[in-house]
């Protein structure tokens, strides 16, 4: 099932502390965007990558694209203030009738569930990767707990999520006129009335959000050398 996938780039990483975008940090003597667009440049079913960027970074992405060889960017597009306006900016360019949406910040995401992704759009409209929840999660008010909320029906919920094009601009259409902002795509998704199919993931596919999630990056690479994918 052959795909194209936004990329959405643009942010700040803030949380990262790095005082400046995070996707250029280096894990392993890559740029963390890189290793994620490099999944894709060597995954046989995608048609093609809609990169949404921060136009200061233009260049320096431009120059990372050459010097790593990658080549089916086919678009590069201003992102927004928010992470789903740096989407819907992007998913404005897509032509395949499935795409999907991965945060840049995951570069560990693999081929497998990127292909299990595509066919259940392909049958179902939408899925998404998620993690069963190991913790146990409380809900809490005032410093106090409130609830101990079911486990067995909590997931994390990961990117990639791929969804059949015609869905997905209608749920990002829908949003935009509604004013309704999600934490990410499928929530949008869902709020036009759609069903969205979970796909189990991998531990692995963190998203690098805080300084120590770049000592977790390293493990996984070294574990990955040591004993394969
Ligand atoms: N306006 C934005 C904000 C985020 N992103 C992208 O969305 C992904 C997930 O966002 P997050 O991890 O929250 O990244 P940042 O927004 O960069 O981090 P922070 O919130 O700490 O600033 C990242 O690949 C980020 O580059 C984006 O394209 N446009
Ligand atoms: C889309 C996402 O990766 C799902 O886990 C996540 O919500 C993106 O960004 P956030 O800013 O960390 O919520």
């Amino acid at each position: 099932m052959k795909y194209e996938v936004v990329i959405p780039a643009a942010g700040q990483g803030k949380r990262m502390g790095a005082g400046r975008n995070k996707l250029f940090i280096e894990v392993d003597n890559k740029p963390i965007i890189v290793h994620t667009l490099l999944v894709f440049e060597q995954d046989p079913l995608c048609q093609g990558i809609l990169l949404a960027i921060n136009p200061d970074d233009r260049s320096e992405l431009t120059g990372l694209l050459k010097a790593y060889q990658i080549k089916k960017v086919t678009a590069l597009v201003d992102g927004g203030r928010e992470r789903q306006q740096s989407v819907h900016n992007a998913l404005k360019q897509a032509q395949a009738s499935i795409v999907m949406v991965h945060d840049g910040a995951r570069p560990f995401i693999q081929q497998p569930t990127i292909l299990e992704l595509a066919q259940q759009a392909h049958k179902m409209g939408g899925a998404v990767a998620a993690v069963p929840v190991k913790d146990t999660i409380k809900k809490i008010r005032d410093g106090f707990v409130e609830e101990t909320i079911e486990r067995a029906s909590l997931w994390l919920i990961q990117t990639p999520q791929a969804f059949r094009l015609s869905i997905i601009m209608k749920a990002y259409e829908e949003a935009q006129k509604a004013g309704f902002e999600g934490t990410d795509d499928a929530s949008l998704v869902e709020h036009i009335g759609e069903k969205v199919q979970v796909v189990e993931a991998d531990y692995d596919n963190i998203k690098l959000t805080t300084k120590e999630d770049l000592i977790f990056a390293e493990a996984i690479l070294a574990k990955r050398r040591k004993y394969g994918q």
